[in-house]
């Protein structure tokens, strides 16, 4: 592909993100597999670009604005190569051409646009704190107060582009084993720093290099997510319910600490994640994992299997503030559900509802990847007062191979401090002898 070829491809993606309802991730993963005879270098490429973009969207926006100019993807990619990359527009303009896959040749107006902007940088005195931390209005005040003195750090973390990490099969293969095959790829894989089956990498590379994907040798999963699942300290034997499992990142964690023996349930609304749970399961070489379709988080399974479970895992559905250096358009996206209250009611619905799946001794662990306490250690809070019959276990307790990473009573990932995605997670035990009677549509009223 040409240089001007790879910048017209960087604009098609931007405008297919713009105009999808759908995260920009699944975006590109469409456009990779319906494109695949473009080269690894190429994709490589044009996907950094794209990301490059996407972590500067408020930064451009801005400076388009100065100018008179709107938010279009052709403006946004024109004024990076100004700003970002430090092009002149006669470069500019030898790319833009009009020629054969190469963007439209450039407007008249543009060029005095692109002109204007020659010898500016991407970050300008002027910007306010939110554009240049590339911090959304719905959740600024939220992580001021969750963050304090730390909120700018926090917030440039976020904006480094994420590492590869990757979690290894304990069923299928052993860390060693892994990271000798990625040394032969010519690659520099790093054992994770907390995780014990996590390899990171720092390098761009084509997924479809990993043999391992296939296989089901690894799975690719933030350490963060890694941790979570480790809390979660799932035995051999146990009767495990990973309540909200979507395509089973978790629970393929879960499974492989539970050494294939004992019984996970993995449950969901969504029966499109499901299918790709069980797909995963599969390949994974996993044996004691079943799917569960709930009609919602008060399906009268819950009632039936009343406790009846070990351990279970609710890992909510959230703001996905913790996930922004991975997604960086997610920001951009006020959380769904009718916003952060009807999140957080929802949260509160479905860990009142799975709760009643824990049996006494039992734990329930609740996680999410946001940063924000109105999701995370205030809903766990609310939680406690409404189920006087639960406790707190810290995780260095409930799963003392984590002690480094953990102090105080919660999981608390942050991408500045533990250079993660944001996760959160709280242990609760079941100390009181059985679940509150209730009725036939879930639990007590205020519960
Ligand atoms: C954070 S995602 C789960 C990610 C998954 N555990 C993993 O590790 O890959 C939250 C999940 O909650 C599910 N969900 C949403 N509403 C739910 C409900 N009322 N009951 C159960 N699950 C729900 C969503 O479909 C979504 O798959």
């Amino acid at each position: 592909m040409t240089p001007a070829a790879r910048l017209q491809a960087t604009l098609d993606l931007l405008s297919d993100i713009d105009s999808a309802a759908r995260p920009a991730d699944a975006v590109v993963s469409a456009w990779v597999r319906s494109r695949r005879h473009i080269g690894d270098r190429d994709r490589g490429a044009i996907i950094e670009l794209l990301q490059t973009l996407l972590r500067h969207h408020a930064r451009l926006g801005w400076w388009l604005a100065k100018q008179g100019r709107d938010a279009t993807p052709r403006d946004r990619l024109l004024a990076w190569l100004v700003l970002g990359e430090g092009r002149t527009p006669e470069r500019i303009r030898r790319l833009f051409n009009g020629a054969k896959a190469a963007p439209a040749a450039l407007t008249e107006r543009e060029q005095a646009f692109l002109t204007r902007l020659r010898g500016c940088t991407i970050v300008h005195p002027a910007m306010p704190d939110e554009v240049r931390l590339e911090c959304p209005a719905w959740a600024e005040a939220a992580l001021r107060r969750r963050f304090g003195a730390a909120f700018e750090a926090e917030m440039a973390a976020l904006l480094t582009p994420s590492p590869l990490d990757l979690r290894v099969n304990p069923i299928r293969s052993t860390r060693e084993a892994v990271l000798g095959g990625l040394k032969d790829l010519g690659l520099r894989p790093e054992v994770s720093r907390l995780a014990p089956y996590g390899i990171r990498l720092n390098e761009r590379l084509s997924l479809a290099r990993l043999d391992g994907l296939r296989t089901g040798a690894i799975e690719i999963q933030d350490e963060g997510s890694q941790l979570v699942a480790l809390l979660v300290d799932a035995r051999p034997g146990e009767r495990v319910a990973d309540f909200c499992a979507g395509a089973g990142g978790k629970t393929l964690a879960i499974a492989a600490q539970m050494a294939n023996k004992g019984r996970l349930v993995a449950c969901d609304v969504s029966e499109g994640r499901l299918k790709r749970c069980a797909e995963r399961v599969r390949r994974a070489g996993i044996q004691n994992t079943e799917t569960r379709l709930l009609t919602s988080e008060t399906d009268r399974w819950v009632k039936r299997q009343k406790g009846s479970f070990d351990r279970v895992l609710v890992d909510a559905p959230c703001s996905g503030t913790g996930t922004w250096r991975r997604n960086p358009d997610a920001r951009w996206r006020s959380p769904e559900e009718h916003g952060l209250d009807g999140l957080v009611a929802l949260q509160g619905r479905i860990l009142a509802s799975a709760a009643r799946l824990v049996k006494p001794g039992g734990r329930l662990v609740y996680a999410t990847c946001s940063m924000l306490a109105e999701e995370n250690e205030n809903r766990v809070a609310a939680f406690l007062s409404a189920h006087p019959g639960f406790r707190v276990v810290p995780p260095r307790e409930a799963a003392p191979g984590l002690a480094a990473a953990v102090e105080g009573e919660y999981l608390s990932l942050t991408p500045a401090r533990h250079d993660t995605d944001g996760f959160f997670a709280a242990v609760l035990q079941r100390e009181d002898p059985a679940p509150a009677a209730e009725g036939e549509n879930g639990p007590p009223p205020g519960a």
